[in-house]
């Protein structure tokens, strides 16, 4: 009964607040390292997201919570409730590796696969079923190239090398890669810090784009990057959520003290 009780509330919150990740009570372990410390956060769908905190605050670990990539770290365990439109993602019932295709993520360092432009974009649809013949592959790969802004940089060669292209290149490639599975949310760890300042701020337009489509969430230690391509931050330290607000509010008015040192530099 409290069960059916509390998915009623996550539902309607669902639908009221537009709330698209929700995490309750989140705890994580690295064996006896206490990382995460009882987040409790609701993440917004057609939003940009930052994640900021000094080194080892637990912002990329919260971040693979969301998609149970640290399923893979077998010194990792994760309690609490993350719901995704207030379906639970760490019930038995869910296969990570389908969830994985609903919660795409891109990586700090571009890792495209070594394989032709085209098969990157191609494979999480090919594995997944989500074309029936040929050219509605092609279609659903021309269609996440433009969404990734890729496509007229790499309409002539589709054939060619992945791992070919400029870094950045590469980044908006795994980000069109990212899209092609029909993804509800987009994880970005430091996804520009291997990037010089053009394919920075090639990135930071293509995210503001993405946000019309998906809850996208970035972790950055950039204070700029958050300030410019987001609309919530989070700010975490020591493994806690300290502050959680409209950007522009955590930028210019923090209430905690411990934000208001790291705006101004003062940690981390
Ligand atoms: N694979 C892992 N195995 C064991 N401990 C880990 C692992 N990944 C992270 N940790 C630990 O968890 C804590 C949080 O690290 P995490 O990488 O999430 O922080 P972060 O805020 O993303 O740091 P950074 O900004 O430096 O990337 C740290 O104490 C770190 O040592």
């Amino acid at each position: 009964m409290s069960k059916m009780l509390d998915v009623t509330t996550v539902e309607r919150d669902v639908a009221v607040n537009n709330v698209k990740i929700s995490a309750k009570d989140v705890q994580v372990f690295y064996g006896d390292n206490h990382a995460i410390k009882d987040v409790t956060v609701e993440i917004e769908d057609k939003t940009v997201t930052a994640f900021i905190g000094p080194s080892g605050c637990g912002k990329s670990t919260f971040l693979r919570c969301i998609n149970r990539m640290n399923d893979t770290i077998e010194v990792c365990r994760v309690v609490g409730d993350i719901r995704i439109d207030g379906e639970n993602i760490y019930d038995p019932k869910i296969d990570p590796v389908q969830l994985r295709a609903k919660v795409g993520m891109v990586f700090q360092k571009p890792n495209p696969f070594p394989k032709s432009i085209y098969d990157n974009v191609a494979y999480g649809p090919r594995i997944h079923g989500l074309a029936r013949n040929k050219a509605e592959l092609d279609e659903i790969v021309e269609r996440s190239l433009r969404s990734g802004a890729i496509w007229d940089e790499v309409k002539d060669r589709l054939q060619a090398p992945g791992t070919g292209l400029s870094g950045g290149q590469q980044q908006r490639l795994c980000i069109a890669r990212a899209i092609a599975t029909e993804p509800k949310v987009l994880l970005m760890d430091e996804p520009c810090s291997a990037l010089d300042p053009i394919a920075t701020a090639q990135v930071e337009e293509l995210i503001d784009e993405l946000r019309k489509s998906y809850s996208v969430v970035i972790v950055t230690h950039s204070m700029q990057q958050a300030a410019r391509v987001s609309q919530k931050t989070a700010f975490f330290h020591l493994g806690s959520l300290v502050e959680f607000g409209e950007t522009s509010k955590i930028f210019t008015n923090p209430i905690d003290p411990r934000t208001e040192s790291y705006i101004t530099g003062r940690i981390g």
